[in-house]
């Protein structure tokens, strides 16, 4: 169902007042053709009542000719920013980007965030982001998690089903995700709510095996059967199983690119208002699905660019998989176990 305009307006006040924005800082809200228009009209209402100077900069689509899905998760590293000094330096001199159309895993990402700037990403439909509409409480969670990954130099990850893979943690800084900016140099995306680091270049080694209601994104689909990925010195060397195995390959093939099968990031949700089920509940295209990216207890790992940790490798191709009935360990010590988060986050027992 939808939601109202004075609900979001509200929801926009508490994302922003939770970024500490103050009147007289400039908000620059970042568009294109397929920025949800309730999303942006009451962004606009709701910087504006904080005192906001509220510009809007609206950019032309890229990509749609070439990448094989809609969604804007699925094909990254270019933006319409790419080459844009115009556009560049509008963002570089907002005290906060409120990013609604897409700026994830680009180089001109970084600048903006290197320069001291804030970029707040929100794509997702309104009722979803009223629904995890972000807390103090999201932001004690996920930092005391972060805490504790850290600390980790191996995550071990087993499952029932059969997953038994080990990274090696430490060379990359930690995503924490909980849907404001209160600081200088922060990307954050509401809704979120969960954490992840890359492994070690080189270092993932083992199976991960999908079960049934795992789920692929931007497929946006429930495997139906397993699909095993055999994984060697940092690389998905094999994909094995049935019809999803077989068309995930030959998407991730359709690239040209052998920097594709390279594992990204891996961490694990701690969001207790997304729900698994949502993506079933949805359009393919009316979500980029991160309900089952942030779901308390899940594993969330992923495939391609590394550019957003500081890394080299900037391939197009960004495939997340969130799975259930995980058992996520650090240096032998469990914070999921069988898809159930051991505490809270906050070092309570869950
Ligand atoms: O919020 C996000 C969304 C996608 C992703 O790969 C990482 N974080």
């Amino acid at each position: 169902m939808s939601v109202s305009d004075f609900e979001m307006v509200e929801a926009w006040g508490q994302v922003l007042s939770l970024s500490g924005i103050a009147a007289g800082q400039t908000v620059t809200i970042l568009t294109s053709s397929d920025t949800h228009p309730q999303t942006l009209r009451t962004a606009i209402v709701a910087a504006r009542a904080k005192g906001a100077i509220v510009n809007r900069l609206d950019l032309l689509p890229v990509n749609g000719g070439t990448s094989l899905s809609r969604d804007p998760l699925a094909y990254v590293g270019t933006t319409p920013l790419t080459g844009n000094k115009a556009a560049l330096a509008m963002l570089k001199a907002s005290d906060l980007v409120l990013d609604l159309m897409t700026l994830l895993f680009s180089a001109e990402q970084h600048e903006i965030l290197s320069a001291g700037g804030r970029i707040l990403l929100a794509v997702e439909p309104p009722e979803i982001l009223l629904r995890m509409v972000p807390t103090e409480e999201d932001r004690r969670r996920v930092l005391a998690a972060s805490r504790v990954l850290r600390a980790a130099r191996q995550m071990r990850v087993t499952s029932a089903a059969g997953t038994d893979v080990t990274f090696a943690l430490g060379e990359y800084p930690i995503l924490e995700e909980y849907g404001f900016c209160e600081r200088a140099g922060r990307w954050d995306h509401w809704p979120s709510g969960f954490l992840a680091t890359w492994s070690n270049e080189g270092s993932a080694q083992g199976t991960i095996v999908l079960d049934r209601g795992d789920i692929l994104l931007p497929q946006k689909s429930y495997v139906r059967e397993p699909v095993t990925f055999t994984i060697r010195d940092g690389y998905v060397t094999d994909i094995a199983g049935g019809l999803d195995a077989d068309l995930l390959r030959g998407y991730m093939e359709s690239f040209g690119d052998p920097e594709v099968y390279a594992i990204s990031h891996v961490g694990w949700g701690l969001q207790k208002r997304a729900h698994w089920s949502v993506l079933g509940l949805y359009d393919r295209e009316a979500t980029i699905g991160m309900d089952s990216r942030a779901c308390a207890g899940n594993f969330l790992w992923s495939t391609g660019p590394n550019n957003e940790a500081g890394g080299t490798r900037d391939t197009a191709c960004h495939i997340d998989i969130p799975m259930r009935n995980c058992t996520v360990m650090l240096d032998g010590d469990a914070v999921v176990r069988d898809g159930e988060l051991v505490n809270d986050g906050l070092g309570n027992a869950a």
